[in-house]
């Protein structure tokens, strides 16, 4: 399979080019040059299986001239020794699809674990250091941390922005010291994200650094999150009717891998976007008009992005036609008020205890239903509430209990470079602590 870069459709890589190098240098990002779509008994068939299962079958569409069957199943069954289940919150109604199974429990477990599984097998080959930049507002800091600790050849470098993610969080992302280290950034998600990116583009960085990102803007951070859109399929195919997602969402990955799933055969039927006071995209499915705006705080700390990197994938996947990507797609935003109230009421009406994210998408599915009585539907539930515990048992009068693998970081010591948000700064910290 060949990706081409969003801002040149004529400039091409393999796989493994565009999972190591991670941004065309163009500015674009890479998408696949083909969407391997695939039948309905096709995908009935993958969806029966498990998440390593389906794993194995969609990266033999991506990988299969490069990689044999016997190393693909080893990698797959490696990423993935977790499920992401289905919660019956209303039966043949609404569902939540758990993805906080993982080590760093959070969804962004699916697609660090699945990049470290795969840039390892490659990197056998070369004994050249990866750099690996990762910009985060909460929940992929701490996914590619544990994806990535003691990984061979690699070192991490974690940008988040100070003050603006939970307690646990910062835990997971600045206490496990070897080749992670976190960056500690006086500004917002935005900015993490731009200095990562001019990194990608910076000359002098790319002729000593080999750097890559496992954040979204690396396709291969992407593909392996639209896998549990085919699980939840597999898991309610039996309800018979048409399934609506309802997707939290900050920087647009979890949609766009969706979409691209949708786009690969997977019969649904609309996706909302669940958005906090970060409403850009919203705005935009109402406006047609797409306006990135300064990210605001919220206590849905990881969705705080104010221009998704993966808008103009979204537009790709549905050939950047407005029309189709309104059909298919339904926008809704809440304040930190309205989340709250979601959260008691999910408790009181379920006794689901739902971290402020997940309650954003639950919400965003309630209010898309109320308009469609024949869907069934599914809210992504994106992170476990204890990395929000202080929140969620003030919010729901409470206690919440802390699975131990999260639990032990707290007596951690947090450890991380202090920066202003200015790309030089970073650039001279980087290159002194991987010198
Ligand atoms: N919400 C993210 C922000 C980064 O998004 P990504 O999908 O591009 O990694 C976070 O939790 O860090």
């Amino acid at each position: 399979m060949r990706f081409y870069s969003t801002n040149n459709p004529d400039v091409t890589v393999s796989a493994e080019e565009a999972l190591f190098h991670s941004m065309p240098a163009d500015n674009g990002l890479y998408m696949p040059a083909v969407v391997p779509y695939r039948n309905a008994s096709f995908v009935d068939h993958i969806a029966e299986g498990s998440l390593a299962d389906i794993a194995f079958e969609i990266s033999r569409l991506y990988f299969g001239d490069t990689v044999p069957d016997h190393a693909l199943a080893d990698l797959v069954q490696q990423a993935f020794p977790f499920d992401t289940p289905v919660y019956e919150l209303e039966k043949a109604r609404k569902y939540v699809l758990e993805l906080f199974h993982g080590p760093s429990l959070a969804f962004k477990d699916v697609g660090a674990r699945y990049m470290a599984a795969f840039m390892s097998y490659f990197s056998q080959k070369t004994d050249k250091e990866i750099n690996i930049l990762v910009a985060t507002s909460g929940d992929t800091g701490g996914a590619v941390a544990m994806g990535f600790h003691n990984v061979e050849g690699v070192r991490v470098s974690i940008l988040y922005p100070k003050n603006r993610v939970s307690d646990l969080q910062e835990k997971q992302l600045t206490t496990l010291g070897g080749n992670i280290q976190a960056f500690e950034v006086d500004g917002s998600f935005d900015d993490c994200q731009a200095i990562v990116k001019t990194a990608f583009l910076d000359e002098e960085l790319n002729k000593v650094l080999s750097l890559s990102s496992a954040n979204s803007i690396n396709i291969f951070r992407l593909i392996p999150q639209s896998f549990y859109y085919f699980r939840a399929y597999g898991q309610l195919k039996q309800v018979g009717t048409p399934i609506v997602f309802s997707t939290p969402s900050g920087n647009f990955g979890n949609l766009s891998a969706g979409v691209l799933a949708q786009r690969m055969g997977l019969p649904i039927r609309k996706f909302v976007a669940a958005t906090n006071l970060n409403n850009v995209v919203p705005n935009f499915l109402v406006s047609g008009l797409y306006e990135p705006k300064e990210s605001v705080s919220t206590i849905s700390n990881a969705m705080d992005v104010g221009n998704p990197s993966n808008f103009v994938r979204l537009c790709h996947l549905y050939g950047n036609d407005l029309d189709t990507i309104k059909q298919n797609i339904d926008g809704y935003f809440y304040t930190d008020d309205e989340t709250k109230m979601a959260m008691q009421q999910i408790y009181q009406q379920y006794s689901y205890m739902a971290c402020p994210h997940t309650a954003v998408g639950i919400k965003g599915l309630e209010h898309y239903l109320e308009n469609d009585g024949q869907a069934c539907g599914v809210a992504l539930a994106t992170a476990h509430p204890s990395k929000f515990k202080p929140l969620v048992e003030s919010v729901l009068g409470r206690p919440v209990d802390v699975p131990e693998r999260l639990a032990r970081l707290a007596e951690r010591t947090k450890q991380a470079v202090a920066i202003p948000a200015n790309f030089f700064a970073f650039k001279e910290s980087l290159l002194q602590t991987v010198a």
